[in-house]
């Protein structure tokens, strides 16, 4: 689904973000990806989104080396990608229905599709009832969890999550971390950047950790750090 082969990241300042880095992970698979702040972990989720561009190696996303994908191809590789970020990023004008409609509108669903699919994807998260609110009378864990709505709602092949409980109390991290793991049990192949041990230590999920760009483990059924 995923596969890095020897991949490096040199920002233009001359900063090696990442070094020769070779992860494969499979379809339906649940990873978290920590490491220090700096280690690299946001720069391998932007090399991903093709936010940022690689400078050696191969990256295949679901067979396809992204690597060589031309920059108008690019929306076409994002579709496969659904993201959550540890701010949200809601549309501010919309309800939650709208902001997670809006997803779909802009790749062209139809209006019965949307109003089908919608009500079902808030339904997953537990929204139902907020679907007519605006993000600023939701608390976080549901603003999270309208962000996780509106990034499944395409039905990508793969979710990537970059700290997505970092803002959040851990009560309401548990709930985010139900969420997550109710779309990974429904097939979607989960990639998780995290600093939150206690999560990553409970969960016994796969753990790559990171460390000045190169990894330093790669354990199934990991804990955060390795004595854990
Ligand atoms: N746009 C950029 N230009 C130059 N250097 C960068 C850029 N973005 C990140 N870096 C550097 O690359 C290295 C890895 O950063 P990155 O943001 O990937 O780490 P991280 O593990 O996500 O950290 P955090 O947990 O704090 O988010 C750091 O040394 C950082 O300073």
């Amino acid at each position: 689904m995923i596969r890095f082969v020897n991949v490096s990241k040199e920002y233009k300042n001359g900063v090696i973000a990442l070094y020769d880095i070779n992860i494969e992970i499979n379809k339906g698979e649940f990873v978290f990806l920590v490491g220090s702040s700096g280690a690299g972990k946001s720069t391998l989720i932007k090399l991903l989104l093709k936010e940022e561009g690689i400078t050696r190696g191969k990256l295949y996303l679901n067979g396809t080396d992204i690597t060589r994908v031309p920059n108008r191809r690019i929306p076409f590789i994002r579709r496969q990608l659904g993201v959550v970020f540890q701010d949200f990023r809601l549309l501010p004008n919309k309800t939650v229905y709208e902001n997670v409609a809006f997803a779909m509108e802009i790749i062209g669903a139809s209006p019965r599709a949307i109003r089908r699919r919608v009500p079902t994807v808030l339904s997953m998260v537990d929204l139902s009832r907020k679907a007519s609110s605006y993000p600023d009378q939701l608390s976080g864990g549901e603003q999270q969890r309208v962000s996780i709505a509106r990034s499944i709602v395409n039905n990508p092949p793969v979710l990537i999550a970059d700290e997505p409980t970092g803002n959040l109390d851990p009560d309401t991290a548990n709930d985010i971390m139900k969420a997550l793991v109710d779309i990974n049990n429904r097939g979607t192949t989960v990639l998780m950047a995290t600093h939150a041990k206690e999560i990553v230590n409970s969960m016994r999920k796969r753990v790559i950790a990171l460390e000045n760009g190169r990894i330093i483990r790669d354990e199934e059924k990991g804990g955060y750090d390795i004595e854990s």
